[in-house]
């Protein structure tokens, strides 16, 4: 690998503390921050990373004898721009068989073209086994490779709306779609809460595109329309009194939390069922008004104190949860249809599942019902893969889910989460030992829980928003001045990884290619030019 044959485009000057070295670069280079350089100490080769760059200049001073005549004049950008150089200060983030810091006079170049075959040499890898290739570092073509090895340590994919993660998301499962493995394509078995139907197309017109897999489903909250979608059932069974009590209430009161009398009462009366009953009695006509006599009755004995007006008031709740829950939505059923089972089904496939909440694919859903989903969906995960595990076989899902605020939000977002957070919270603790590897894609990374936050271990940040630089920080461990500096204002298509799956191993910035392919989809917007021209 020859990562010194580019020409010269600096020089070093001087050498720093801690790795860092001061450099001056060519005029004509355009240079970002994080940008990475190679820096040849005669035989000895290091990687550069940008940390801070200004433009100087001889003649700068504006009050020089020699500027104060030709001001204004066009001979004015001509003398001062062949006088400007770059002086930027660069740390060393990688060396190769040596272990010095690259001395003054050293040559700066620019990053090669290398081959694929060159790549495990050029991060100190043995082999490309268990690797995947990921976007471009900034200013080169070199693919940054990602370790699937470290995917179960859980990933977090952050960004402020239109900073490019739903894209990035998407070329990421292309990418976990097609792993060569062999004379193969095989895929990592993906489960993914799509929040705005941006994955859609995947289950249908670009299926295609995901060549590992075997088996692709959209699940939905209305008729299904395309092949592969399929309505969404659900097995209460799954659920305690106490969760589907306060389901029912928060159903009635919304995100303001639901009331703790009528939960204490509908948690009695559930109590005193089977819980493999509980489809039955929630999700049937019969069963529902079983139910409501079954309160009456309780209201009517003294001994219990309840009264009355709670009693009324559950069957006013009762009724919400049936017109929305059971009647439009068609939610509940015994004989559910995503299952453990389903899980197996997409483990031998090397499937994709996605549950579809946008306006088109589940009508009139709410956050909370939203919740009760993912929650389900959060159990029935845990169950197949520590039940696998013990068997004996291990397995692997990565769960995708967006919006994640929602489902583990921190202390200071209003969102009530008890269904979703204890149980997430298990799968990101626990999950990692049972092959799963949890992704949380968010706009507001501030608005997650903390606790969950510092157990992900791989991060890609786009551009973020200025009140969510400190939660990034702390989360990730730190980032270099430049590429903390460089958060909010990063480009749409860059963004930062940093963490365990990343083999540079030291934060980077990545340019994520662009294909159309990839391009179209729901959430993303085309140029007002390109649609008022069109047909
Ligand atoms: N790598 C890229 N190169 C070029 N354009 C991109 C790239 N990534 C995203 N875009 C464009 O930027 C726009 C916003 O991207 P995207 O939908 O991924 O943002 P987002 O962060 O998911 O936004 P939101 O949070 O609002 O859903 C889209 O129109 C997309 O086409």
């Amino acid at each position: 690998m020859d990562l010194d044959k580019n020409e010269p485009v600096g020089i070093v000057l001087q050498k720093g503390q801690n790795n860092a070295v001061r450099a001056i670069l060519a005029q004509n280079l355009d240079v970002s921050m994080g940008q990475l350089l190679v820096v040849q100490d005669h035989e000895k080769i290091s990687l550069g990373r940008i940390e801070s760059f200004e433009y100087i200049n001889n003649f700068f001073a504006e009050d020089s004898e020699l500027i104060r005549p030709l001001s204004g004049s066009s001979e004015i950008y001509s003398l001062l721009s062949s006088g400007t150089v770059t002086r930027a200060d660069l740390s060393i983030i990688r060396r190769y068989g040596h272990s010095s810091t690259p001395k003054p006079g050293s040559l700066i170049k620019t990053l090669p073209e290398i081959n694929d075959s060159d790549l495990p040499d050029f991060y100190g890898l043995p082999d490309f086994n268990g690797y995947i290739k990921y976007g471009r570092l900034a200013g080169s073509n070199i693919p940054l490779l990602l370790d699937l090895n470290s995917i179960t340590m859980h990933v977090g994919i952050f960004g402020e709306t239109g900073s490019g993660k739903s894209y990035n998301m998407r070329y990421l499962l292309y990418n976990l779609s097609s792993i060569r493995i062999g004379e193969k394509d095989e895929a990592i078995p993906v489960m993914l809460i799509d929040a705005n139907g941006d994955y859609a197309d995947f289950t249908y017109t670009n299926s295609n595109m995901l060549t590992g897999r075997r088996w692709i489903k959209r699940y939905v909250l209305r008729d299904p329309v395309f092949p592969n979608d399929q309505r969404l059932t659900i097995d209460l069974s799954l659920f305690s009194p106490r969760d589907l009590a306060e389901f029912i209430t928060s159903l009635k009161y919304g995100q303001s939390g639901g009331n703790a009398l009528q939960s204490n009462f509908l948690e009695y009366i559930l109590s005193l069922h089977d819980q493999k009953d509980f489809n039955f009695l929630l999700g049937t006509p019969t069963g529902l008004d079983n139910l409501k006599q079954e309160i009456n009755e309780a209201a009517s004995n003294k001994e219990l104190g309840f009264n009355y007006s709670t009693s009324r008031s559950i069957q006013s709740a009762l009724e919400i949860f049936r017109n929305k829950v059971v009647n439009k939505l068609a939610l509940v059923s015994s004989n559910a249809s995503l299952t453990e089972n389903t899980l197996e089904v997409m483990w031998r496939s090397r499937g994709l599942a996605t549950v579809d909440f946008s306006a088109d694919a589940s009508p009139g859903i709410d956050i909370t019902t939203k919740q009760l989903i993912v929650s389900y969906i959060s159990r029935i995960t845990y169950n197949y893969l520590t039940r696998t595990k013990y068997n004996g076989s291990q397995r692997f899902l990565a769960f995708i889910i967006e919006e994640a605020q929602n489902y583990i939000p921190s202390n200071d977002y209003p969102v009530n989460a008890n269904l979703t957070k204890d149980i997430l919270v298990t799968l990101a603790t626990q999950g990692r030992k049972f092959g799963l590897s949890l992704f949380l894609v968010s706009q507001r990374p501030a608005f997650i829980d903390k606790y969950v936050l510092s157990m992900l271990n791989t991060f890609f940040f786009h551009r973020i928003y200025h009140e969510d630089v400190r939660y990034v920080m702390s989360a990730s461990g730190g980032l270099p001045e430049s590429l903390s500096h460089a958060l909010t204002s990063l480009d749409t298509g860059y963004v930062i990884v940093n963490g365990l799956m990343s083999a540079m191993r030291s934060p980077v910035l990545v340019k994520i290619p662009w294909d159309a392919r990839l391009g179209s989809y729901a959430g993303s917007v085309e140029r007002v030019e390109r649609v008022l021209s069109a047909d």
